[in-house]
């Protein structure tokens, strides 16, 4: 344990050493993509967000995120001093810190993409003595070490070390945002995810560009014309917000020197992936404020839950911090309602554009069977889960009858893991984009001076 937190720390700290070195490359990146915002054409869903997106001197989205309840500025300030500390507390305790995933491919979709079709790829040998006799896989797999599954790529392969702690409680629902079958079985495997950071993987290349092409173009969420529904926007911003985040990850901890094994931030790269398009920036935001709506709205179910590892002094930690971040005064008073949900599916054909909906987003979640690197499929699977039991929260708790919530909602442990971690990511993602700005604007600062010396 006091090894990987000692690792978690060296990798945050290896990102704040890049900010003095990548300064001056970063003050022309987010003056462009600064200049570049202001250009967006702005979209109001609901009606209610009165506020543009406009770019200050010192380089901030201002105003209300759009179709939500919350500004910019307030969601920087309590990301950094609520929300990012507690979140990055909680995934760390035992019981986030296991998913569970079925990690071999079996993609429905198109037979002979990358190695998919070889499925004991992705399932490994580990010791017995480490988990619970209930998780064991079936043996007879590939060894761990084997690269095939990872296009010859070690970075790309899944850690799946655990330690002996048990699980137990929470029930096994069907959520039907999502194609998994979550009951457990021979096929899943649990995997310890502070061993198995999110970051560059180097998988990229056709096999990556057609599960993205296929997300956007097959299931229609890009291009949607003027009139395309509210719900199907939400549901684009979703995606996109998930893939700027993916994208930040990979960035803020890339490979710089294989050779060297030498990890580090590549500001190109999230200039070119994120920053120089405000749009998915704007997409991030949002879909930060929807999961944590999503978490608040199911405070009183999380709040009660059972987060029991066998470790009574680290479980009642993990319920003090989600009590935490679920019943937090401050986020309530500066945000109460991040996002309204209470605003979709009232138009006359409501049911049926949820069901529509519903099934793309199943299909979206069976894609990540397709994705050709194991570290990748998981942060995948475990994403879209989370925002799967975001959506779920959302739209089958009514609103105006929190005090039944227990009795609507039902969660699984794999499902709430999933929605902390997602929450988590995004308030990363959000954390790494906001530090920038203080970083260009100094270094902006001396430039302007440096300039002004010259011209004396
Ligand atoms: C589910 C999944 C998880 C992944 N996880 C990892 C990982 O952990 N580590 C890793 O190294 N690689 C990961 N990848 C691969 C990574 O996302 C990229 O596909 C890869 O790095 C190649 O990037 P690219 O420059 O071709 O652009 P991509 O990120 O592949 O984007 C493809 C196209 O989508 C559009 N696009 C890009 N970003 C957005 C956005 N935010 N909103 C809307 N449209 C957008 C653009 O038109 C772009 O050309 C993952 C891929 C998938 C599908």
């Amino acid at each position: 344990m006091a090894g990987e937190l000692e690792e978690q720390r060296r990798h945050s700290s290896r990102f704040w050493g890049w900010k003095t070195w990548t300064v001056i490359a970063l003050t022309t990146i987010l003056a462009v993509s600064v200049a570049a915002c202001g250009r967006q054409p702005r979209m109001s869903l609901f009606g209610f967000s009165t506020k543009e997106c406009k770019c200050t001197s010192s380089h901030e989205l201002t105003g209300i995120v759009e179709d939500c309840c919350c500004d910019y500025k307030t969601v920087d300030t309590l990301n950094d001093h609520v929300l990012h500390p507690l979140l990055q507390d909680l995934v760390r305790a035992p019981f986030f810190r296991y998913f569970k995933a079925k990690l071999w491919c079996d993609c429905p979709f198109w037979p002979d993409d990358g190695m998919c079709h070889l499925r004991d790829c992705s399932v490994c040998e580990c010791p017995e003595h480490e988990f619970p006799e209930t998780f064991k896989v079936p043996s007879g797999q590939l060894p761990v070490d084997d690269l095939k599954c990872q296009e010859g790529k070690p970075q790309a392969m899944v850690d799946r070390t655990l330690d002996k702690k048990a699980f137990r409680g929470w029930m096994e629902t069907d959520n039907p945002w999502t194609y998994d079958d979550e009951t457990d079985n021979s096929e899943m495997t649990y995997v310890n995810l502070l061993l198995n950071p999110e970051r560059y993987t180097g998988y990229m290349g056709p096999s990556a560009r057609r599960i993205w092409d296929t997300i956007y173009k097959k299931h229609c969420l890009k291009d949607l014309p003027g009139d395309a529904s509210t719900e199907r926007r939400v549901l684009y911003k979703l995606i996109s917000g998930m893939h700027s985040s993916i994208s930040v990850h990979i960035a803020k901890e890339y490979l710089l020197d294989e050779g060297k094994n030498l990890w580090g931030p590549n500001p190109t790269l999230l200039y070119e992936r994120v920053l120089k398009h405000p749009d998915r920036v704007r997409n991030l935001y949002f879909t930060f404020l929807f999961v944590l709506r999503a978490v608040t709205k199911a405070g009183d179910y999380l709040s009660q839950a059972e987060y029991s590892t066998m470790n009574s002094l680290e479980d009642q930690n993990t319920l003090s911090l989600v009590n935490q971040l679920v019943n937090n005064k401050r986020l309530q008073s500066a945000c109460p309602i991040p996002f309204d949900e209470a605003k979709l599916w009232k138009g006359e054909n409501g049911n049926e554009l949820k069901s529509q909906i519903q099934l793309q987003f199943r299909n979206i979640s069976a894609l990540m069977d397709c994705v050709g690197c194991e570290k990748c499929r998981l942060w995948g699977k475990l994403q879209i889960l989370g925002l799967g039991t975001a959506l779920k929260i959302l739209f089958s708790v009514d609103s105006n009858d929190l005090i039944n919530q227990s009795a609507q909602l039902q969660l699984q442990r794999n499902e709430v893991i999933a929605l902390i971690n997602l929450l988590s990511r995004l308030s990363e993602s959000v954390k790494t984009l906001h530090d920038l700005a203080p970083v260009t604007k100094n270094a902006m600062d001396g430039q302007i001076a440096a300039s002004s010396l010259q011209s004396l």
